[in-house]
């Protein structure tokens, strides 16, 4: 690629040691610049035995480094891997703990929970605590028990929002560095009031830990800890593993939180070689991770730290531009006396007339706004336009975005009644099909857990016809019969193994099947060796073309580290997919691009506005800016809020923060609410920011009256939007017609 570093690209380009920040706006190239640089420290700097470390994100983003840089170098006539690695905190965690002897050991035990197996946990021991601690419960619950509601509301609380509460506050407690045990009689010998809602969350949490301790399991969040803590305790570790890189680079350094920066800090030792590029007005994981766009705020005000701000981008036209402009100086205005900044004043600049590439310059204004009547109208009048405008120009690429999965599946299904198409975003076959074949291997490892046997039920043999009792049958089976008896039967398996009232179910002959079709798999698991197991396996689940490449490619890796590890068995190896699902990723990904499946222009493109980030479209639609889902003040529902739970606990999550602070560092909490609605408020103007920095050159925003009792506003940053979107188009209007006379 013909690449030309503009100004700010410039200057980052020159660095050559020390502590950089590089805040850059929307589009700026953060990521092609990151590239270029590591490609030309490589070349000039670095001796062949020593390499940059790449930390970022996502998956997806390793795969995107790799390539770019990569082509920088064989531009140069080099190797495309030499001399740098990508990773994210994760896979860096593993590598760091796999590099120490002592640790080795553990490395050969454990095995990695799924998110999925987690939280089914969680939810399973969250059950077990409501049994026995059902009036505890029933404390924080704000309705009467005679309300008719509050049967309903109490199961939802019980069955979901309790254990996503319980869930979120058990990866804060380890990012934390906290103890279960500790932490429990922390709270229970503190001066908390009695009701507090930290307590269940710790007396959960020291269950879940000895629960992973029994079973010789980890989660991301020990990995995470786990690795700190190597660094930390042995200097002399951890300078090894510091030695090893000359450079480390973070990108996407807003959505960083307190781990992955002590991780950066340990890793860059003596030489302080560290380059930190973000965008904190693009930070949009806060209230669901742990991440904290301050943390790269504070790392640019740092004395010790040279800051080169990144602010031209060539990929929107100047009047889409100027709104996102205008949304960063509004919102500037609007919240500042309120102590909310959600987007820093940095503005976006137009690349100058000497650059190659110019911004867009479509023909008239090409940004509009449309209030509608209520949500049916909206999405008919969305769907229709997204078609209308995919099919219109090939060439050009077009984008619905909406803040929620649902209202995508409803513009998914108005497209289809238009007879358009559609491709959602960000969600593709390949990663199911990844976790389709490691439930299978995960199963073969360990065939009597019943876990594992389970697993397969709810996600593979899932019975899709109408009158299912699949669940009911299994549950019934399992009591019955000891798993040994259902997959190693003596006699052989048919039907006449099972009593009459179990054949009687109507899911009978598929749960049948399905476990002849295990048994199938069991005995090939005993005869054949792991790698060509998994191309056995991807051939009885049929797979073909990229999901067919992509086992082969696993049955690859697998042969490869039984090279290396000729006495490891299949619960090895699975040990290692967590590790190897990123190198396929990234295969995958290449697929993809050598596919060019990305980029179809005559399909509508569907995604979430948080999953849009990182993505770009000619013509993007913005649907859905509703007060529900962009909130403004106290009169607007704040997620995250439970209505059916007393005031001091309407928002758990926040109400337990505020505790555990007042635990740990006797800060007293101002108003936990009232932080938390702050931090949404400003997470939401950055969503919105996020989306509008998508579309090159036609943006349209809209938002509906009334779908539901919540939904009773167009949002206030919308309003203000649309006022700005109408004068800016008389504005354009006048002067055309001005030129015209
Ligand atoms: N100096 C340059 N010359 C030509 N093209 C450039 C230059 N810098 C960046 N680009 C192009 O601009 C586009 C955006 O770059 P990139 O994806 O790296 O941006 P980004 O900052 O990561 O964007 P976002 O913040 O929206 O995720 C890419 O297509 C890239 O090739």
């Amino acid at each position: 690629m013909d690449f030309r570093p503009r100004p700010g690209q410039k200057e980052v380009l020159a660095y050559r040691g020390g502590q950089l920040a590089v805040p850059a706006v929307p589009g700026a190239g953060k990521t092609t610049v990151l590239a270029k640089l590591a490609a030309d420290l490589i070349i000039e700097q670095l001796n062949p035995d020593q390499k940059i470390l790449i930390v970022t994100y996502m998956n997806s983003a390793v795969a995107n480094f790799r390539k770019r840089i990569g082509d920088f170098l064989a531009e140069q006539g080099l190797p495309r891997s030499r001399g740098y690695s990508v990773k994210t905190l994760h896979s860096l965690a593993l590598g760091i703990i796999k590099e120490k002897p002592a640790a080795r050991l553990i490395n050969q035990e454990f095995e990695l929970i799924d998110s999925s197996r987690r939280y089914y946990w969680i939810r399973d021991l969250c059950r077990q605590w409501s049994a026995a601690n059902r009036d505890r419960l029933v404390n924080y619950f704000n309705l009467e028990k005679n309300n008719y509601q509050f049967d309903k509301y109490f199961k939802r609380w019980q069955e979901d929002d309790f254990p996503s509460y319980v869930a979120a506050m058990i990866a804060y407690f380890k990012l934390n560095l906290l103890q279960g045990e500790e932490l429990k009689n922390m709270v229970k010998y503190s001066n908390l009031r009695s009701h507090n809602i930290l307590g269940p969350a710790a007396e959960i949490f020291a269950e879940y830990e000895a629960r992973m301790n029994q079973s010789g399991l980890l989660d991301f969040e020990d990995l995470v800890q786990h690795s700190l803590k190597l660094l930390k305790e042995d200097a002399e570790f951890a300078s090894r593993i510091a030695d090893q890189y000359t450079y480390i680079f973070e990108d996407e350094a807003q959505d960083s939180n307190q781990a992955q920066e002590e991780m950066l800090y340990i890793l860059s030792g003596q030489d302080n070689n560290l380059v930190r590029v973000g965008d904190s007005n693009q930070a949009i994981t806060g209230t669901f991770t742990l991440s904290d766009p301050q943390i790269f705020r504070s790392y640019c005000q740092q004395k010790s730290v040279e800051v080169e701000t990144m602010a031209i981008s060539s990929r929107s036209s100047q009047d889409i531009i100027d709104l996102a402009n205008y949304l960063v100086d509004w919102s500037q205005q609007e919240f500042g006396d309120r102590g909310i900044e959600p987007l820093e004043k940095k503005h976006i600049k137009a690349t100058p007339a000497s650059d190659p590439i110019s911004n867009p310059e479509p023909v008239g204004y090409r940004i509009g706004s449309q209030l509608f009547d209520d949500w049916p109208a909206e999405k008919k009048f969305l769907a229709a336009q997204a078609v209308r405008k995919a099919r219109e120009n090939n060439q050009q690429t077009t984008a619905v975005l909406m803040p929620t999965g649902r209202e995508l599946e409803e513009i998914a299904a108005e497209i289809t009644k238009l007879g358009g198409e559609y491709q959602l975003a960000g969600s593709s076959s390949r990663d199911s099909f990844l976790t389709e074949l490691e439930i299978i291997l995960k199963f073969l490892t360990e065939p009597t857990a019943e876990n594992n046997f389970r697993l397969l039920f709810n996600e593979i043999f899932t019975d899709q016809t109408e009158n299912s009792d699949l669940e009911e049958l299994l549950d019934k089976v399992l009591n019955e019969k000891s798993l040994q008896n259902l997959i190693y039967p003596l006699a052989g398996l048919n039907s006449d193994s099972f009593d009459l009232e179990i054949r009687k179910f109507a899911s009978f002959n598929y749960f049948l099947n399905s476990l002849k079709k295990i048994q199938g798999w069991l005995e090939a698991g005993l005869e054949l060796p792991p790698d060509e197991l998994v191309l056995f396996l991807a051939e009885r689940v049929e797979l073909s073309g990229k999901k067919l490449a992509l086992a082969q490619n696993l049955a690859l890796e697998f042969g490869r580290l039984l090279q290396q590890n000729p006495a490891w068995q299949l619960d090895q190896l699975t040990a290692e997919m967590p590790a190897i699902r990123d190198r396929l990723r990234q295969f995958a990904e290449t697929l993809t691009e050598m596919e060019g499946f990305e980029e179809s222009p005559d399909l509508v493109s569907l995604s979430t506005l948080h999953k849009a980030k990182g993505m770009e479209w000619d013509t993007v639609f913005i649907g859905g800016i509703t007060s529900s889902q962009f909130q403004y003040d106290d009169d607007d529902y704040f997620m995250g809020e439970k209505f059916y739970l007393t005031p001091e606990v309407r928002n758990p999550e926040a109400a337990a923060r505020a505790e555990l602070d007042y635990l740990l560092h006797e800060k007293k909490a101002v108003d936990p609410d009232r932080k938390a609605r702050q931090e949404l408020i400003a997470e939401r103007i950055r969503l919105l920011y996020v989306g509008i920095t998508r579309a090159r050159e036609n943006l349209f925003l809209s938002a509906h009256a009334k779908k539901n009792g919540w939904d009773k506003d167009p949002a206030y940053v919308f309003i203000a939007l649309s006022n700005f979107i109408e004068s800016a188009a008389a504005a354009k209007a006048s002067l055309s017609s001005e030129e015209a006379n």
